[in-house]
């Protein structure tokens, strides 16, 4: 009989590869799913006869099944992450007289308790991988690339052009926008475009550095330079950079007393380090940036005109993300595509009203703002559909969703808090500014400030 009859033989088949332990897919040349074996599909959820037709990205998070082994390359033992834990899984192309005409895909998952055990292993290790590579990365690179700079408005096309122009020689470049658009992201795309690349990418925040630390921090220090000293001294942040770039953010909190240090190792392209008396020949490329109005601070006499003029050689300007509202759902996609990856959380439909919600916002805190409020988002969320009510309230406050029916007073209490609210941020708190822009005196203003508990 078993040699005989050949739906019997069928049906040994199919239980046989439905009970495996290993779970199963085939998908066509097009990445259609054929087959999946009904312990896949239980893993994943899904119904057997419903996952047949569908593309296999609409079934498997991360699946590579319709890259390279459709293109005839058989890939063993890649490693996967599936609903929060890597699995191993193997692709082999299916060929019909030579032609690839599908592919079957393996995950192997032979024993769940041994599973776990390896998984768990595996994972302690990666995630220790994964520290040491963010830490020498932090160390001795930049992380990201232009590719990495979302968005589709003409302005986002003109600063990634000006950077891709700008980004080989040893110009100075400095970058511009308010908290959270992405400067350093974009210094990290220059030093990755420039000649620089492989050499070190190194970063200061001058707003974090106590201003007793700062010389050392950036120039070093020799051995006994004082008590404390490491033995053989300490290299500054320049010599550490040496080939390569340093990135100066913040760079309008630098101490007044570093500005002039900081100037005169722009010009003579050497350090002396704190208690030494020799001076070091350094070959650096400095990216500086900045929030600040640094021509407002060189009219207060807080940063210095010539430090200005030796770091403005190349600027940046990036424009907020509410000057650009084009950017903000690519943008929204971006982070929710980056986020799905790193938990193992799959997103297949977002609702219309979040994408209206997100577009009425003006995020203040720009695209940091809303990577921060799509992260809790999906890790609220516990479907694959990103749906309003998941926000939590002080979020759809913010993004001005559930408001309570508003009184003509309060709507005009509301715009006029909001108002002083946007300039004395963008005025920099600077209040005699701000009541003159605004046409009110400034007792006028420091009442109203009080009576909506701005700041
Ligand atoms: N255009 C963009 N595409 C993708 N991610 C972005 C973009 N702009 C900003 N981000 C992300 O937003 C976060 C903040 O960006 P970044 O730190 O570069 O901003 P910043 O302008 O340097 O902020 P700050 O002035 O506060 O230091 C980062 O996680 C960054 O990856």
């Amino acid at each position: 009989m078993f040699d005989q009859d050949p739906l019997f033989k069928k049906n040994i088949l199919e239980t046989i590869i439905d009970s495996a332990y290993e779970w199963i897919v085939v998908v066509d040349h097009e990445g259609i799913v054929r087959y999946m074996n009904k312990t896949y599909c239980e893993f994943l959820g899904e119904n057997p006869k419903e996952v047949i037709g569908k593309h296999v990205t609409k079934v498997i998070e991360n699946t590579k099944m319709h890259k390279d082994v459709l293109q005839g390359k058989v890939e063993i033992a890649d490693l996967q992450f599936i609903r929060g834990n890597y699995m191993i899984a193997n692709r082999i192309p299916i060929l019909n007289d030579g032609k690839v005409i599908g592919a079957v895909g393996t995950v192997i998952f032979r024993d769940t308790e041994q599973w776990k055990k390896m998984n768990s292993h595996i994972k302690a290790l990666l995630h220790e991988l994964n520290f040491y590579k963010k830490e020498w990365e932090e160390i001795n690179g930049a992380s990201y690339t232009l590719n990495d700079f979302a968005g589709t408005s003409t302005e986002v096309q003109k600063v990634k052009k000006h950077v891709k122009n700008i980004a080989s020689g040893d110009l100075t470049v400095l970058i511009r926008g308010e908290s959270g658009t992405g400067k350093e992201l974009l210094a990290h795309s220059i030093h990755q475009l420039s000649e620089r690349s492989g050499k070190p990418f190194i970063k200061l925040n001058c707003g974090a550095v106590p201003e007793h630390l700062f010389e050392s921090e950036l120039f070093g220090y020799s051995e006994g330079a004082f008590t404390g000293a490491k033995k053989g001294g300490k290299p500054g942040k320049f010599q550490l950079a040496d080939g390569g770039t340093l990135f100066l953010d913040e760079i309008g909190d630098l101490p007044q007393s570093m500005q002039i240090k900081l100037l005169r190792v722009l010009q003579e392209k050497e350090v002396e380090p704190v208690g030494s008396v020799h001076t070091q020949k350094v070959n650096v490329r400095v990216i500086a940036a900045t929030n600040r109005p640094l021509e407002r601070l060189i009219i207060e006499n807080k940063f210095r005109e010539d430090l200005f003029y030796r770091i403005n050689v190349l600027q940046i300007q990036i424009p907020p993300l509410r000057e650009r509202k084009e950017d903000i759902w690519p943008l929204a996609e971006n982070f929710i595509r980056l986020n799905c990856a790193e938990t193992g959380k799959r997103i297949l439909s977002i609702d219309d009203d979040v994408k209206e919600a997100f577009l009425a916002y003006n995020w203040p805190g720009n695209a940091r703002e809303l990577k921060n409020f799509v992260e809790a988002a999906i890790q609220l969320t516990h479907s694959d559909r990103l749906t309003l009510d998941v926000f939590p309230d002080f979020l759809k406050e913010k993004l001005g969703v559930n408001k309570k029916q508003l009184t003509l007073k309060e709507h005009v209490q509301e715009t006029e808090k909001n108002v002083i609210a946007y300039y004395l941020e963008t005025m920099n708190g600077d209040i005699m500014r701000v009541a003159k822009h605004l046409g009110i005196g400034k007792t006028n203003l420091y009442d109203k400030i009080k009576k909506y508990n701005i700041r």
